[in-house]
Protein backbone atom coordinates (compact mmCIF):
# COMPACT_ATOMS: atom_id res chain seq x y z
CA UNK A 1 0.00 0.00 0.00
CA UNK A 2 3.00 2.62 1.05
CA UNK A 3 4.03 3.36 -2.82
CA UNK A 4 0.75 3.71 -3.85
CA UNK A 5 -0.28 6.10 -0.82
CA UNK A 6 2.48 7.93 -0.97
CA UNK A 7 2.77 9.02 -4.81
CA UNK A 8 -1.46 10.33 -4.61
CA UNK A 9 -0.39 12.31 -0.69
CA UNK A 10 2.10 14.13 -2.07
CA UNK A 11 0.21 16.53 -4.12
CA UNK A 12 -2.69 18.01 -1.83
CA UNK A 13 -3.97 20.51 -4.61
CA UNK A 14 -3.69 19.99 -8.45
CA UNK A 15 -4.82 20.95 -11.72
CA UNK A 16 -5.19 18.74 -14.99
CA UNK A 17 -5.50 20.71 -18.20
CA UNK A 18 -7.15 24.01 -16.47
CA UNK A 19 -8.33 26.32 -18.71
CA UNK A 20 -9.94 29.85 -18.84
CA UNK A 21 -11.19 31.74 -22.28
CA UNK A 22 -12.64 35.40 -21.81
CA UNK A 23 -14.83 35.57 -24.87
CA UNK A 24 -12.26 33.58 -26.82
CA UNK A 25 -9.53 35.32 -24.99
CA UNK A 26 -7.37 32.12 -23.83
CA UNK A 27 -6.07 33.81 -20.19
CA UNK A 28 -5.13 30.27 -18.30
CA UNK A 29 -4.14 27.60 -20.97
CA UNK A 30 -3.97 23.69 -20.09
CA UNK A 31 -2.25 24.90 -16.41
CA UNK A 32 -1.33 21.29 -14.79
CA UNK A 33 -0.44 22.82 -11.39
CA UNK A 34 1.08 20.47 -8.55
CA UNK A 35 1.37 21.85 -4.98
CA UNK A 36 2.88 18.96 -2.45
CA UNK A 37 1.65 18.78 0.70
CA UNK A 38 3.18 20.76 3.24
CA UNK A 39 4.77 23.22 1.03
CA UNK A 40 5.22 27.16 0.47
CA UNK A 41 4.27 26.81 -3.05
CA UNK A 42 4.39 30.71 -4.90
CA UNK A 43 2.77 31.82 -8.46
CA UNK A 44 4.74 34.58 -10.26
CA UNK A 45 4.56 36.18 -13.56
CA UNK A 46 4.48 38.70 -15.41
CA UNK A 47 1.81 41.12 -15.44
CA UNK A 48 -1.45 39.71 -17.46
CA UNK A 49 0.09 36.16 -17.03
CA UNK A 50 -2.96 35.05 -15.62
CA UNK A 51 -1.83 34.56 -11.38
CA UNK A 52 -4.97 35.97 -10.14
CA UNK A 53 -7.34 34.10 -12.81
CA UNK A 54 -5.91 30.73 -11.86
CA UNK A 55 -6.04 31.70 -7.92
CA UNK A 56 -10.10 32.75 -9.09
CA UNK A 57 -10.15 29.10 -10.31
CA UNK A 58 -9.04 27.40 -7.43
CA UNK A 59 -10.71 29.30 -5.03
CA UNK A 60 -14.25 29.04 -7.16
CA UNK A 61 -14.30 32.38 -7.75
CA UNK A 62 -14.05 31.76 -11.42
CA UNK A 63 -15.45 28.36 -13.40
CA UNK A 64 -13.16 26.72 -15.53
CA UNK A 65 -13.68 26.79 -19.36
CA UNK A 66 -12.14 23.11 -19.21
CA UNK A 67 -9.19 21.31 -17.01
CA UNK A 68 -9.89 19.75 -13.37
CA UNK A 69 -8.99 20.63 -9.61
CA UNK A 70 -7.87 17.86 -7.48
CA UNK A 71 -7.95 18.33 -3.57
CA UNK A 72 -6.52 15.58 -1.90
CA UNK A 73 -7.26 13.66 -4.52
CA UNK A 74 -11.04 14.04 -5.00
CA UNK A 75 -11.98 15.84 -8.22
CA UNK A 76 -13.42 19.16 -6.45
CA UNK A 77 -13.74 21.07 -10.40
CA UNK A 78 -18.06 21.73 -9.28
CA UNK A 79 -17.81 21.60 -5.71
CA UNK A 80 -18.84 25.31 -4.09
CA UNK A 81 -16.46 27.33 -2.61
CA UNK A 82 -18.22 26.95 1.35
CA UNK A 83 -17.94 23.48 0.96
CA UNK A 84 -14.07 23.29 -0.06
CA UNK A 85 -13.61 25.64 2.96
CA UNK A 86 -15.15 23.29 5.52
CA UNK A 87 -12.80 20.71 3.62
CA UNK A 88 -9.42 22.75 4.66
CA UNK A 89 -9.30 25.14 1.57
CA UNK A 90 -9.23 28.30 2.74
CA UNK A 91 -8.20 31.50 0.96
CA UNK A 92 -7.65 35.02 2.94
CA UNK A 93 -7.11 38.24 2.12
CA UNK A 94 -11.22 38.87 0.86
CA UNK A 95 -11.64 42.04 2.33
CA UNK A 96 -15.03 40.35 3.74
CA UNK A 97 -13.49 37.84 6.07
CA UNK A 98 -12.58 41.31 8.63
CA UNK A 99 -16.04 43.36 10.64
CA UNK A 100 -14.34 46.96 10.10
CA UNK A 101 -16.59 47.65 13.52
CA UNK A 102 -15.84 44.38 15.54
CA UNK A 103 -12.88 44.24 17.86
CA UNK A 104 -9.88 41.93 16.87
CA UNK A 105 -11.18 39.56 19.44
CA UNK A 106 -14.59 39.42 18.06
CA UNK A 107 -13.60 39.26 14.44
CA UNK A 108 -11.42 36.01 15.73
CA UNK A 109 -14.22 34.65 17.54
CA UNK A 110 -16.53 34.98 15.10
CA UNK A 111 -14.43 33.09 12.38
CA UNK A 112 -13.84 30.19 15.20
CA UNK A 113 -17.46 30.26 15.53
CA UNK A 114 -17.89 30.26 12.12
CA UNK A 115 -15.70 27.24 11.39
CA UNK A 116 -17.73 25.33 13.90
CA UNK A 117 -20.45 25.90 11.17
CA UNK A 118 -22.18 28.15 14.25
CA UNK A 119 -25.68 29.48 12.97
CA UNK A 120 -24.94 33.12 11.97
CA UNK A 121 -28.31 34.65 13.47
CA UNK A 122 -25.87 33.70 16.70
CA UNK A 123 -22.88 35.51 16.72
CA UNK A 124 -23.71 38.07 18.72
CA UNK A 125 -25.02 35.96 21.75
CA UNK A 126 -22.11 37.01 24.40
CA UNK A 127 -22.26 33.10 26.26
CA UNK A 128 -21.55 31.28 22.79
CA UNK A 129 -18.97 33.21 21.90
CA UNK A 130 -17.25 33.34 25.19
CA UNK A 131 -16.60 29.74 24.81
CA UNK A 132 -14.21 30.75 21.97
CA UNK A 133 -12.09 33.28 23.72
CA UNK A 134 -8.85 30.70 24.84
CA UNK A 135 -8.43 29.81 21.80
CA UNK A 136 -9.01 33.02 20.13
CA UNK A 137 -6.78 34.98 22.39
CA UNK A 138 -3.98 32.31 21.51
CA UNK A 139 -4.86 33.03 17.64
CA UNK A 140 -4.41 36.63 18.25
CA UNK A 141 -0.96 36.45 20.57
CA UNK A 142 0.07 34.26 17.69
CA UNK A 143 -0.19 36.84 15.10
CA UNK A 144 1.29 39.44 17.74
CA UNK A 145 -1.89 41.67 18.15
CA UNK A 146 -2.48 41.18 21.85
CA UNK A 147 -2.18 44.95 22.38
CA UNK A 148 -4.82 45.10 20.21
CA UNK A 149 -7.32 43.00 21.45
CA UNK A 150 -9.65 45.33 21.98
CA UNK A 151 -9.32 47.54 18.83
CA UNK A 152 -11.48 47.72 16.40
CA UNK A 153 -10.62 46.32 13.33
CA UNK A 154 -10.98 49.60 11.45
CA UNK A 155 -8.65 51.04 14.13
CA UNK A 156 -5.69 48.72 13.08
CA UNK A 157 -2.68 50.03 11.14
CA UNK A 158 -3.00 48.26 7.43
CA UNK A 159 0.61 45.80 8.34
CA UNK A 160 -1.45 44.85 11.32
CA UNK A 161 -4.92 44.75 9.57
CA UNK A 162 -3.52 41.86 7.98
CA UNK A 163 -2.45 39.97 10.81
CA UNK A 164 -5.72 40.21 11.75
CA UNK A 165 -6.90 38.68 8.40
CA UNK A 166 -4.11 35.47 9.30
CA UNK A 167 -5.76 35.35 12.37
CA UNK A 168 -9.18 35.07 11.00
CA UNK A 169 -8.10 32.29 8.26
CA UNK A 170 -6.22 30.35 11.13
CA UNK A 171 -9.23 29.52 12.95
CA UNK A 172 -10.57 27.99 10.37
CA UNK A 173 -7.92 25.70 10.41
CA UNK A 174 -7.34 25.04 6.84
CA UNK A 175 -4.92 22.79 5.75
CA UNK A 176 -4.39 24.59 2.56
CA UNK A 177 -4.03 28.29 2.82
CA UNK A 178 -4.52 30.72 -0.24
CA UNK A 179 -2.93 33.75 -0.30
CA UNK A 180 -3.78 36.65 -2.43
CA UNK A 181 -0.86 38.79 -2.95
CA UNK A 182 -0.22 38.96 0.99
CA UNK A 183 2.37 41.79 0.86
CA UNK A 184 0.13 44.05 -1.23
CA UNK A 185 0.50 47.83 -0.54
CA UNK A 186 2.84 46.78 3.19
CA UNK A 187 5.47 48.69 3.93
CA UNK A 188 8.91 47.19 4.46
CA UNK A 189 8.56 46.73 8.16
CA UNK A 190 5.10 45.21 7.82
CA UNK A 191 6.72 43.25 5.10
CA UNK A 192 9.12 41.60 7.03
CA UNK A 193 6.64 41.09 9.47
CA UNK A 194 3.66 39.44 7.43
CA UNK A 195 6.66 37.09 6.20
CA UNK A 196 7.47 35.83 9.44
CA UNK A 197 4.18 35.69 10.61
CA UNK A 198 3.52 33.46 7.23
CA UNK A 199 6.16 31.02 7.84
CA UNK A 200 4.99 30.55 10.82
CA UNK A 201 1.59 29.55 10.18
CA UNK A 202 2.73 27.63 7.35
CA UNK A 203 3.87 24.93 9.78
CA UNK A 204 2.04 21.81 9.60
CA UNK A 205 0.35 23.25 6.24
CA UNK A 206 0.61 23.88 2.86
CA UNK A 207 0.57 27.77 1.41
CA UNK A 208 -0.38 28.58 -2.28
CA UNK A 209 0.40 32.19 -2.53
CA UNK A 210 0.41 34.64 -5.79
CA UNK A 211 2.92 37.23 -4.67
CA UNK A 212 4.80 40.07 -6.96
CA UNK A 213 7.26 40.84 -4.25
CA UNK A 214 10.36 38.27 -5.65
CA UNK A 215 12.51 38.79 -2.60
CA UNK A 216 9.59 37.48 -0.16
CA UNK A 217 9.04 34.53 -2.56
CA UNK A 218 12.37 33.44 -2.53
CA UNK A 219 12.63 33.72 1.15
CA UNK A 220 9.36 31.88 1.45
CA UNK A 221 9.10 29.36 -1.25
CA UNK A 222 9.53 26.10 -1.47
CA UNK A 223 8.21 25.40 -5.53
CA UNK A 224 7.60 28.59 -7.66
CA UNK A 225 5.77 27.93 -10.65
CA UNK A 226 5.99 30.91 -13.23
CA UNK A 227 3.23 31.50 -15.71
CA UNK A 228 3.63 33.51 -18.59
CA UNK A 229 0.14 34.56 -21.27
CA UNK A 230 -1.66 31.48 -19.20
CA UNK A 231 1.20 29.11 -19.04
CA UNK A 232 3.60 27.40 -17.04
CA UNK A 233 6.74 27.84 -18.60
CA UNK A 234 9.35 27.24 -15.56
CA UNK A 235 8.95 25.34 -12.09
CA UNK A 236 11.41 24.55 -9.27
CA UNK A 237 13.09 26.34 -6.46
CA UNK A 238 13.95 30.29 -6.33
CA UNK A 239 18.04 29.38 -7.20
CA UNK A 240 16.03 27.13 -10.41
CA UNK A 241 13.56 29.42 -12.01
CA UNK A 242 15.73 32.35 -11.81
CA UNK A 243 18.21 31.17 -13.55
CA UNK A 244 15.81 30.17 -16.72
CA UNK A 245 16.40 32.18 -19.42
CA UNK A 246 12.50 32.08 -20.87
CA UNK A 247 11.41 33.26 -17.27
CA UNK A 248 14.20 36.17 -17.48
CA UNK A 249 12.88 37.19 -20.58
CA UNK A 250 9.55 36.72 -19.50
CA UNK A 251 10.18 38.85 -16.89
CA UNK A 252 12.36 41.26 -18.82
CA UNK A 253 9.75 41.80 -21.73
CA UNK A 254 6.93 42.05 -19.14
CA UNK A 255 8.40 45.99 -18.98
CA UNK A 256 7.58 46.94 -22.36
CA UNK A 257 3.98 45.58 -22.16
CA UNK A 258 2.82 42.69 -24.40
CA UNK A 259 -1.01 43.50 -24.51
N1 LIG B 1 -12.98 38.96 -16.40
C1 LIG B 1 -12.13 39.08 -17.42
N2 LIG B 1 -12.56 39.34 -18.67
C2 LIG B 1 -11.72 39.44 -19.70
N3 LIG B 1 -10.38 39.30 -19.60
C3 LIG B 1 -9.88 39.03 -18.38
C4 LIG B 1 -10.72 38.91 -17.23
N4 LIG B 1 -9.92 38.63 -16.17
C5 LIG B 1 -8.66 38.60 -16.64
N5 LIG B 1 -8.63 38.83 -17.96
C6 LIG B 1 -7.43 38.84 -18.81
O1 LIG B 1 -6.74 37.64 -18.61
C7 LIG B 1 -5.33 37.87 -18.58
C8 LIG B 1 -4.77 37.35 -17.27
O2 LIG B 1 -5.20 38.19 -16.22
P1 LIG B 1 -4.83 37.94 -14.70
O3 LIG B 1 -5.47 39.02 -13.91
O4 LIG B 1 -5.14 36.54 -14.33
O5 LIG B 1 -3.25 38.12 -14.73
P2 LIG B 1 -2.25 38.32 -13.51
O6 LIG B 1 -1.08 37.47 -13.81
O7 LIG B 1 -2.94 38.09 -12.23
O8 LIG B 1 -1.87 39.84 -13.67
P3 LIG B 1 -1.44 40.94 -12.57
O9 LIG B 1 -0.07 40.55 -12.15
O10 LIG B 1 -1.42 42.18 -13.37
O11 LIG B 1 -2.43 40.91 -11.48
C9 LIG B 1 -5.14 39.35 -18.79
O12 LIG B 1 -4.84 39.57 -20.15
C10 LIG B 1 -6.47 39.96 -18.42
O13 LIG B 1 -6.72 41.12 -19.16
Amino acid sequence: MGEVYELVSTAILETRGLTKQFSGFTAVKSVDLSVKEGTIHALIGPNGAGKSTVFNLLTKFLVPTSGQIFYRGEDITSVEAASIAQRGLVRSFQISAVFPHLSVRENVRVALQRKRGGCFDFWRSEKILDQYNDRADELIDAVGLSEFRTHTAVELAYGRKRALEIATTLALEPNVMLLDEPMAGLGREDIGRISALIKQSAKGRTVLMVEHNLSVVADLSDTISVLQRGEIIAEGTYAEVSQNPQVISAYMGSGHGHH
